[in-house]
């Protein structure tokens, strides 16, 4: 790619000794790895000296014509003090330099030229967002009017600043109380509803009522047994609902006026309900030793779970009266299916032989209490699929359906439905596909050309930061498509200073949490370290966190907990937060304070519904937010596309309108840089060529030590080979596979085909595209590249690697994959390539999934 910004480059000395020697002698695949690196090099040198004789020329000619007319040499300013400022201070102060002592950018970016045509929207008038849609209610319901214990009203109102419920849970709570018509009270339920709702405590509530009064008796403790499980499709989703949990079960055991030896309230209630956390973080001995001890209400990932009513024989999960499955078109999507329906059948075992034990006279534990009464499900799901169907099939018994959906917000009608039977469930899939965020949420889109994506993603990132500057505390999540790409642009912000070659230093607060456990520590080797946070000077006063399934759970649940914090508990010099992350965080995590949510890269998977969960990591129980997608301009289809889907059946209104909720609004990308780099007239586009010349020096930075590489070249072809560089072209690669794997009804809109892989590699700080851009390993069967840089691909080479199988929530599918590996090694199947394991004259994409491999490992 010839490109005027190499011009810009630090001059490379190794690079010019190099240009004058050849290799002679060793392996031809050495001579040739040199020469690679060489040509690279001698481009460079030559830029660099055409650069030199140019100048060398044009001073020459100005001494010869007039040497007093030539102008005053002007002092060059740094570009790191434009963009170091606070961003809101930016604007004005960047504005204020330029405009008086700014001399001409001496660099000529192709940044801005030759990109395609992008029909810039007029500045707009953002469309009146809408009331909440999912806030509690505001009229006279009450938790006490729906049947709640005065103990958990209480404490809900006073420690929980809860007061109203939210329309799910108006809807949720007779049902799931036990106290309710006969009729209800031990049917499974199936709810859905919008996201930020309150589903939590729609199911935790009833649980802790039902289980409350067992405190009455004193012989029961928690050596009872589990008699309530939660499962949850992630690690951090499970730890959150155990979370709340936690919370919940603080509550005062009597009224707050009452005596503590006063009689007035009836039999005294025992503090025996607690709740346990089953994910694979900790040791299975460990967690063997808490489930003997009992723990009575349980939330666990579900592959640790199977796994512990296989093997554990004190798991005692006889009396179990509660199941409750969480976000179960994630737990579907994440091929859990087997092992749900194992889970069920296992707790349906133990049921059986606790009962015999009881009827026999060998176990004499549990009398008292009615703790045959049938074990009552519950399945939360955002959507009604056919897989999420057949689950509620086969774990759901004649569910009640309670759908809490609010249709017009704006009217402040909000419907909830509760139907009933399988017939019920059908007909909600059927007849109405709408799954929209909440209408409070101010969905925003930009079209950016490839090559200018990373600098309006700071821009972007500037102007969110600089508008909330004043309420303190502001959290951004910003989506991207695959784990290398989140390493990679977490390392990059963190690592790029404006103007300088130094290595900005990461923040204080990122502690390195696997100290704690030494194991993982081994088996964690990030590059840059085991940091937790990055700062980047582009964003002040901003920590930048990253979470993704290839990270260890202690860094995962450290990055959530430091994203999370309140402002009060941060340093003061880093009170807002940046998270970087794959969809691994876009399902039921709760993050308060999130104000915006950035898709720079759409959806791969799960198209509008997916699209509806990440975004509804903000505006949250009524609360506000804004989400923004970045769109190329070959997708721009995308965005009635998305709309259509997430109103789905809903029926136009009288002037042929659909209702709102799934419309986003056009930002032009301009007003969005110069929102974010400021300066007058088109100054933001030399900003922005700055910043991205800095992101580009990163990536190069380490180029002075690639002759320790030189061996590495005979694999690789493209002549970078520092270790940023390395992390710039697999982001790159990976981003390119997971493109790849949007499915074929999108293919019109998402297509390798369509992407120009020059500007691409430029938003991937890199100034020529990789070679290798599709497959493991050089051009991936069926990929060609064409002229312009453009690739061509076949559907069926496509990388089958999603996050979420290598996120599975759960090491269950790791260690069965791991395993398979070992027995498929030994029939000699598996061979190592490029550093992979694959296995040969098969597409090393298409491994099974993780349960398949586990039956197969099982030879069953
Ligand atoms: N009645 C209420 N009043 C005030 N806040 C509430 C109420 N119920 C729940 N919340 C709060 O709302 C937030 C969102 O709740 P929750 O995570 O259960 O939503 P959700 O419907 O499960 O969302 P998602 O679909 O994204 O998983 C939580 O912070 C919770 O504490």
């Amino acid at each position: 790619m010839d490109d005027g910004l190499v011009l810009n480059l630090v001059e490379d000395t190794t690079s010019s000794v190099r240009a004058n020697q050849t290799k002679k002698g060793g392996r031809w695949t050495d001579r040739r790895a040199f020469s690679c690196v060489t040509l690279t090099d001698l481009l460079i040198d030559y830029r660099l000296k055409t650069n030199r004789v140019a100048k060398r020329k044009a001073r020459t000619e100005d001494k010869t014509a007039a040497p007093e007319s030539r102008p005053k040499k002007k002092a060059r300013v740094e570009s790191s003090n434009l963009l170091t400022a606070r961003p809101s201070a930016a604007a004005a102060s960047t504005s204020h330099a330029a405009s008086s002592s700014r001399p001409p950018t001496q660099v000529v970016s192709s940044l801005f030229t030759s990109n395609p045509e992008v029909s810039q929207p007029l500045p707009s008038r953002s469309r009146a967002v809408g009331l909440p849609s999912n806030a509690p209610l505001a009229d006279s319901s009450t938790f006490s009017g729906l049947g709640l214990d005065p103990l958990i009203v209480t404490h809900l109102s006073s420690k929980m600043d809860m007061s109203n419920p939210t329309s799910v849970q108006r809807a949720a709570l007779p049902a799931l109380l036990a106290s309710t018509a006969e009729d209800t009270s031990s049917r499974d339920v199936f709810i859905q509803s919008q996201t930020g709702s309150g589903k939590t405590l729609s199911f935790l509530l009833p649980i802790i009522q039902d289980l409350l009064p067992l405190s009455t008796n004193s012989y029961i403790d928690r050596s009872i047994g589990t008699l309530a499980i939660i499962i949850a499709p992630t690690r951090e989703l499970a730890k959150q609902i155990s979370d709340v949990l936690e919370s919940l079960l603080q509550l005062r055991l009597r009224p707050q006026d009452e005596a503590p030896d006063s009689e007035a309230s009836g039999p005294r209630l025992t503090r025996w309900l607690v709740s346990g956390l089953l994910t694979g973080g900790a040791t299975r001995t460990h967690e063997k030793a808490r489930l003997r001890k009992g723990c009575p209400i349980l939330v666990s990932t579900p592959g640790r779970l199977l796994d512990h009513l296989q093997n554990t024989a004190s798991f005692n999960v006889g009396k179990c009266r509660w199941l409750v499955l969480d976000e179960a078109d994630r737990l579907m999507e994440l091929g859990f299916e087997e092992t749900i329906q194992g889970i069920v059948k296992g707790l349906d075992g133990r049921r059986k032989l606790a009962v015999t034990a009881v009827e026999e006279g060998k176990s004499m534990e549990v009398g008292g209490w009615d703790w045959q009464t049938r074990r009552r499900t519950i399945l939360c799901s955002a959507t009604i699929r056919e897989d999420v169907q057949k689950l509620a099939g086969t774990a759901l018994l004649d569910p009640i359906v309670i759908k809490a959906v609010p249709e017009d917000a704006q009217s402040k009608k909000d419907s909830q439905t509760v139907t009933s039977g399988d017939a019920a469930l059908a007909a909600t899939h059927g007849g109405d596909g709408k799954f929209t965020p909440p209408s409070q949420l101010a969905q925003k889109y930009v079209v950016v050309p490839l090559k200018l994506r990373l600098v309006t993603l700071v821009a972007l990132l500037r102007s969110l930061l600089a508008q909330t500057q004043n309420r303190k505390g502001t959290k951004i999540i910003v989506f991207l498509s695959c784990t290398d790409s989140v390493d990679f642009h977490w390392q990059l912000l963190g690592g790029t200073a404006m103007g300088s070659d130094e290595e900005t230093d990461s923040d204080d607060e990122s502690e390195d949490e696997d100290q704690a456990d030494p194991s993982r520590k081994a088996e964690h080797k990030p590059t840059t370290g085991d940091k937790v946070a990055m700062q980047s000077s582009l964003l002040p006063s901003t920590s930048i966190y990253r979470l993704h399934g290839s990270l260890p759970l202690q860094t995962r649940l450290a990055s959530l907990r430091g994203f999370s914090a309140a402002p009060s508990d941060k340093p003061a010099t880093t009170l807002s937060s940046v998270l970087l992350c794959t969809s691994v965080a876009s399902r039921g995590l709760d993050l308060p304070l999130v104000r915006a949510v950035i898709q720079y890269d759409l959806p791969t998977e799960g198209g509008s519904t997916e699209y509806v969960h990440r975004v509804g990591r903000t505006a949250r129980v009524g609360k506000g937010g804004e989400a923004w997608s970045f769109v190329a301009p070959s997708e721009a289809d995308w965005v009635n596309w998305v709309s259509e889907k997430m109103q789905g059946n809903t029926p136009s209104t009288e002037k042929g309108q659909k209702p709102a909720g799934g419309k986003l609004d056009a930002v032009a990308m301009d007003t969005v840089l110069k929102n974010g780099f400021g300066g007058k007239g088109s100054e933001f586009e030399e900003r922005a060529t700055d910043v991205q010349l800095s992101f580009e020096r990163w990536v190069l930075r380490e180029q002075s030590v690639r002759a320790k590489y030189v061996r590495e070249a005979q694999k690789e072809t493209d002549g970078i080979y520092s270790k940023h560089a390395e992390s710039a072209r697999k982001a790159y690669q990976s981003h390119m596979r997971a493109y790849a794997t949007h499915p074929s009804d999108e293919k019109h809109i998402f297509h390798i085909r369509h992407l120009h892989l020059g500007h691409l590699a430029k938003a991937f700080a890199l100034r020529e595209a990789p070679a290798a851009a599709v497959g493991a390993k050089g051009k991936a069967k069926g990929t060609k590249m064409r002229p312009g840089g453009t690739v061509k691909s076949s559907s069926r080479s496509v990388d089958r690697t999603r996050e979420s199988r290598e996120w599975d929530g759960d090491p269950h599918i790791l260690d069965a994959e791991k395993r398979m590996e070992s027995v498929v090694r030994a029939q000699g199947r598996l061979t190592k390539k490029g550093g992979k394991i694959v296995s040969s004259g098969i597409s090393e994409f298409q491994v099974a999934s993780g349960y398949n491999l586990e039956k197969m490992v099982q030879g069953s």
